[in-house]
């Protein structure tokens, strides 16, 4: 089941700027990364699916429900990336606050504030004020809002970029604990490797618009990188290759052994470069498919739209 849809979504700024033409589904149970470098357009995107911003043109829905209704986001859970609240109030006083915000019952609020001030990981420092948080603990309470009414999908923007390594571990270890719960968690980052780490499904925008989505170790299938370790002798770089190799590019002289990285069509292709060197003689050590990272996915996909501007220039 999908629960957040998005159909030619598009929020301008007096035609300038925000989102254009986004049409994406997220199934139900995902932690799904939406990517893209300063500026792209994630902000206004989650902004106008959550009806804080009304959309120029195109439509959306959240668990069924068009945007822009309160029903859309009865079930829905929001961390924004800059918030700020009372400093004066102490973490719980917060938390109730926003526990009568999101109507619940009055007998059940004490458990359903242990139980998020648990899952944050902030069990015996609710009781201080928020001026004398650090960025981390701010943060984790502004998880433990965005999970009051117990959402079924939960909007993340940059949840990790005020925390340190160990409290970014938390962040990770709660979106996964979320999502094993069947809940669905979007998540708006720049952190490549934070993002690696926690989705399959991402969505790239760039310059306000979506340029490619899917299974993140799927959209690199376009090429891919083998690296190969011959005798120190071998020309790996000046032989004449077939048309599958693309590049080859010389690495450096190891214990003896030369090494180059061969980059082709697609996976495929290695065992057909292998057999190749082999009717050539040449003695190979080692073949080593070099795996992508997410980091390499996003500039891939970035180069060749800025590259497709240049073109159409
Ligand atoms: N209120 C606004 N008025 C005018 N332009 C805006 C407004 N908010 C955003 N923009 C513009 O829309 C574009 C997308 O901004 P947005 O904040 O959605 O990007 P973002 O990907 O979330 O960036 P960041 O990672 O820096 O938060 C930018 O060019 C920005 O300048």
């Amino acid at each position: 089941m999908n629960v957040i849809e998005a159909k030619g979504l598009t929020k301008t700024y007096n035609g300038q700027g925000g989102i254009r033409e986004v049409t994406l589904d997220v199934e139900e149970g995902m932690v799904y990364g939406f990517l893209g470098p300063n500026g792209a357009g994630k902000s206004t995107f989650v902004r106008t699916m959550l009806g804080l911003l009304t959309p120029t043109s195109g439509e959306g829905k959240l668990l069924g429900e068009p945007i822009g209704t309160s029903k859309s986001r009865e079930r829905v859970g929001y961390l924004p990336e800059l918030f700020r609240y009372p400093d004066w109030l102490t973490g719980r006083k917060l938390l109730e606050s926003h526990a009568e915000l999101c109507k619940v019952p009055v007998r059940e609020r004490k458990k359903r504030i242990e139980e998020v001030i648990d899952l944050v990981g902030m069990t015996g420092r609710d009781h201080k004020k928020i001026k004398g948080y650090s960025k981390g603990m701010a943060q984790r309470i502004g998880l433990a809002c965005a999970l009051m009414n117990d959402p079924k999908v939960i909007f993340l923007d940059e949840p990790t970029s005020a925390l340190d390594p160990i409290g970014r571990k938390d962040v990770r270890d709660l979106m996964l604990h979320l999502r094993d719960q069947g809940k669905t968690v979007f998540l708006n980052s720049h952190l490549l490797n934070e993002v690696e780490s926690v989705c399959d499904h991402v969505s790239i925008v760039h310059n306000s618009e979506l340029i490619v989505q899917g299974k993140w170790r799927e959209l690199m299938l376009v090429e891919a990188k083998v690296e190969i370790t011959s005798s120190k002798d071998a020309s790996l770089t000046s032989m004449e290759y077939p048309d599958f190799v693309h590049q080859v590019e010389a690495k450096e002289v190891i214990d003896g052994r030369s090494k180059a990285i061969y980059q082709l069509r697609k996976e495929d292709d290695i065992p057909k470069l292998v057999h190749y060197l082999g009717t050539h003689k040449l003695p190979i050590y080692e073949v080593t498919p070099v795996i992508p990272h997410l980091e390499d996915v996003f500039m891939y996909w970035v180069n060749e739209k800025e590259q497709s501007y240049v073109d159409d220039r």
